[in-house]
């Protein structure tokens, strides 16, 4: 199984980042790929003002164009996150759906951990305009391969992905749009952590360089193996990497070490010593 991750730069304008990811979501299918996942937030990203703006019903535009766009290609398609409008509420969400060859959204995760950081000299608050959402989801590709959903920040919280895990993921999606200063210190060491720690493949798609209202992201879009490998990584700018899921390796891996097997949940759940 072929995967992909793809890294753009969103604005104010979601036509423009529709035709971007359009080309490298296709250039991702002409290289063999069946998985491919876009960045958090795809279409636009910026100030909470351009979220409003850009934000639409899961059967909205973009939805339509996903959908479509996986079924021409016949891929699975996770469309990195989009500013889901709740119509009724006043409020968003930040909205991962899974679409399938057939053209059919298997899955819908909303970001469970909002990101309201002051970071990189910015003050970044989704919880002004966004609800969180509060279930785990795993989807499965056409070919049954289990893909394990999250958003961005949750990337910091590792009892998600050990859930996802022991739920059957074999592959942990991870749309972000992380900013500058923590892709440089933190993104790849968390990416490949969660690799190592659930023996699993990651593929993560970042959002890259500066959005509307001052927001920096920082790419370094990667593909990681179950041992913690980086299978292949997009340079700077905007652009695809690809990468080789051996599922036969991953059951190496996990028969060889096998620390999930080794866990102790039911210690963990007890309380804590303290003295
Ligand atoms: N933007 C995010 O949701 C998270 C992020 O940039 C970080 O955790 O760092």
């Amino acid at each position: 199984m072929r995967a992909a991750a793809v890294q753009l730069n969103a604005t104010d304008d979601p036509d423009r980042a529709q035709a971007t990811a359009e080309r490298l979501v296709r250039e991702a299918a002409a290289r063999g790929a069946t998985l491919v996942v876009l960045p958090e937030k795809w279409p636009a990203l910026g100030t909470t003002a351009i979220l409003r703006a850009a934000a639409e019903p899961l059967d909205g535009p973009r939805g339509r164009w996903a959908a479509a766009l996986a079924q021409e290609l016949g891929i699975d398609l996770v469309a990195g996150s989009v500013s889901e409008a709740r119509p009724g509420t006043g409020r968003l969400s930040n909205t991962s759906v899974h679409y399938g060859p057939d053209g059919a959204a298997r899955a819908t995760y909303r970001k469970v951990h909002l990101f309201d950081v002051d970071v990189d000299g910015h003050r970044y608050r989704e919880s002004d305009a966004e609800d969180a959402g509060d279930e785990l989801v795993l989807t499965h590709t056409a070919d049954g391969v289990g893909v394990g959903l999250s958003i961005c920040y949750d990337l910091r919280f590792a009892e998600l992905y050990r859930r996802l895990t022991g739920a059957g993921a074999r592959v942990l999606a991870v749309p972000a749009a992380f900013t500058l200063a923590t892709t440089r210190d933190h993104w790849e060491l968390l990416l490949r952590a969660r690799a190592v720690e659930n023996q699993a493949f990651v593929v993560a798609a970042n959002q890259v360089g500066e959005h509307p209202g001052g927001a920096r992201s920082g790419g370094r879009s990667m593909i990681v193996d179950p041992w913690g490998l980086v299978l292949a990584q997009v340079p700077d700018g905007e652009g695809v990497c690809l990468a080789d899921l051996d599922l036969g390796r991953q059951d190496e891996v996990r028969r060889t070490l096998p620390a999930l097997a080794h866990g102790r949940p039911g210690v963990y759940a007890g309380e804590v010593v303290v003295r």
